[in-house]
């Protein structure tokens, strides 16, 4: 059983994949204080939570079982991805469930902004009736500047146009091609504040875009320019706004998420031509229910099956990409486990190469795979995907990918490598239709070997009788041979020979195995086989 916990309001329908799946139980404690979210969080396995709840590192240093922490909404600067990534947290998102309320939500703010539509219905439900203090000003040919042309921002040029706005959207990504499929016109930021009557923020709050929108751009902006911020709270810096308005410099400003929530700036939020909502962008019904509903089935993908589609902090692989790498990826890990037992040394250095129809494809978990499975061998058991680079890192390995698109023999070919001083020991596996997953060549020699749990690998010349020697020590032993694999590099030269047994084979009988006239080594190795593949 899964142990879910969910600490912000979310959507009861959206859970469903969670809440009728018996293998799953949800808890919803909203509004939790800090200190008891410490305490309570270590019995739980995943904790969803929208922008309300603070993901401190404190939090997640408490949190022992948890696999994956969701954000049900796109920004997770109230997660600290750098705390979870280092204790192995998958962090997921669900990016797409939000953005047309978000979008619809800026358009309202824009026109409620032209129109000062909540400062004239504070007026005249006081009692008063001011026509002339409220007059606006037209959308019709304005231009709109969009900073960040995302989902969001893109879905909001889309709309602008149809009121017939003028629209610059800047974004690093924004190519001309794309600009002018959506009708657009890409510009600079500095562009944006000599030509926009209005301005619309929508990237996400990064060290880049913190105060990018300051003092000095205000300077430069149109007199009498229109800003709006449904994105994050910081990426216009707050006092720079307030003063730009009083100033007069800024005509009025629409914002929805503050640098506090709940703000703290009194000169913003009871500016008379600053409109504010309490980060409402996402809170419609259909938004709250599609992020739930997203985050919830991929929690139990996660659990159930592994597939991983909106990981922060991992590598992303899309759907057709995970179909085509997944044979490898168990594979994979039984090939760095088998090298690792084989080597019998701490790695320096580890080299992969990708041959085959894997060269065109995103390896990237295949390679954090391999390397986990070879560090977990000396170092922490608590190393995952999810962390395993920044373990590399952090014991300066070295290591190289490099993908080729020969065929090696075979449609796919993963060859890896693992270097201590001048030592090195190398594998290569690959995988059958219809037969399933083989490791064709160890340290050179050539073999045809179906991974197994229990294996003994052996190291000897290949002289007649060494297999019938080997056959009656572990005969003796009560050790039973499922298969035996050889290779050999040139006739009576130096040789392999892998056995798949029934069960460990003991120290003693290893030793009996080592007096064997011209067998060099033997090594027994277990392998990690998942249940479904016995
Ligand atoms: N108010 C609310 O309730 C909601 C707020 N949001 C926020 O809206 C923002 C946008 O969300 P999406 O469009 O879904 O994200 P997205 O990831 O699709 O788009 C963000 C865009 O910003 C661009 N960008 C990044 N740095 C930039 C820079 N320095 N200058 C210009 N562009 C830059 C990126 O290239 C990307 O195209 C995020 O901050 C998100 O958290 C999203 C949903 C609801
Ligand atoms: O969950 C919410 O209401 C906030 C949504 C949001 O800001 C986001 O998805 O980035």
């Amino acid at each position: 059983m899964y142990k879910v916990i969910v600490t912000d309001p979310i959507s009861e329908n959206g859970l469903n994949a969670l809440t009728s799946n018996q293998e799953f139980q949800v808890d919803q404690q909203t509004g939790l204080d800090p200190a008891v979210l410490v305490e309570v969080i270590k019995d739980y396995d995943a904790l969803i939570v929208r922008s309300q709840t603070q993901v401190t590192r404190e939090i997640i240093q408490a949190a022992d079982r948890m696999k994956v922490i969701a954000r049900a909404g796109v920004g997770v600067d109230n997660i600290d991805i750098e705390a979870a990534t280092e204790k192995g947290i998958i962090v997921i998102n669900a990016p797409a469930g939000n953005t047309i309320a978000a979008t619809e939500h800026t358009m309202a703010m824009m026109l409620s902004l032209a129109r000062n539509i909540p400062q004239a219905y504070g007026s005249l439900t006081s009692g008063k009736w001011e026509r002339k203090l409220f007059k606006g000003v037209e959308l019709y040919q304005k231009t709109l500047g969009v900073v960040g042309m995302g989902r969001i921002g893109t879905e909001v040029a889309k709309r602008a146009k149809g009121f017939q706005m003028n629209i610059l959207g800047y974004d690093p990504f924004l190519t001309e091609d794309r600009a002018k499929k959506l009708g657009i016109i890409k510009a600079s930021l500095d562009e944006i504040a000599e030509q926009a009557d209005f301005i619309t923020v929508h990237t996400p709050l990064t060290a880049e875009t913190r105060g990018l929108i300051n003092a000095d751009y205000f300077a430069k902006t149109k007199k009498g320019v229109r800003i709006i911020n449904c994105a994050r709270g910081g990426i216009i810096e707050e006092q720079a706004l307030v003063d730009a308005v009083n100033s007069g410099q800024v005509a009025g400003a629409a914002i929805d998420v503050f640098e506090h929530e709940p703000p703290e700036n009194a000169g913003l939020t009871r500016n008379p031509r600053i409109i504010v909502t309490p980060h409402l962008g996402a809170s419609t019904t259909e938004a709250q229910e599609k992020v739930a509903e997203s985050v919830s089935e991929e929690i139990v993908g996660i659990f159930t099956s592994g597939s991983v589609q909106h990981a922060i902090n991992l590598p992303h692989i899309s759907a057709s990409v995970q179909q085509k790498i997944r044979p490898y990826l168990t594979l994979s890990e039984q090939m760095a486990e088998f090298l690792m037992q084989v080597f019998k040394k701490a790695p320096n250095k580890i080299n992969i190469n990708y041959y085959g129809e894997l060269f065109l494809e995103d390896t990237g978990l295949l390679t954090r795979q391999m390397i986990k499975a070879l560090l977990s061998y000396y170092l922490d058991s608590s190393i995952n995907i999810v962390n395993v680079m920044q373990v590399l890192k952090a014991h300066s390995l070295s290591y190289s990918v490099q993908k080729n698109a020969a065929h090696k023999g075979f449609t796919n070919f993963i060859e890896l490598e693992i270097v201590n001083g001048d030592d090195k020991a190398t594998i290569a596996c690959t995988y059958l239709t219809g037969f399933g997953g083989r490791i064709v060549s160890i340290n050179g020699y050539r073999l045809d070997m179906e991974p197994e749990k229990y294996l003994l690998y052996i190291d000897h010349m290949d002289v007649p009788g060494m297999i019938g020697n080997v056959g009656s020590i572990l005969g003796k032993g009560s050790i039973n041979i499922g298969s035996m694999y050889v290779g050999r590099q040139t006739i009576g030269g130096k040789a392999v020979m892998v056995l798949t047994v029934d069960k460990p084979v003991p120290d003693g009988l290893r030793d009996e195995l080592l007096s064997i006239e011209d067998l060099n080594d033997v090594q027994f190795v277990e392998i990690d086989i998942p249940n479904d593949e016995n």
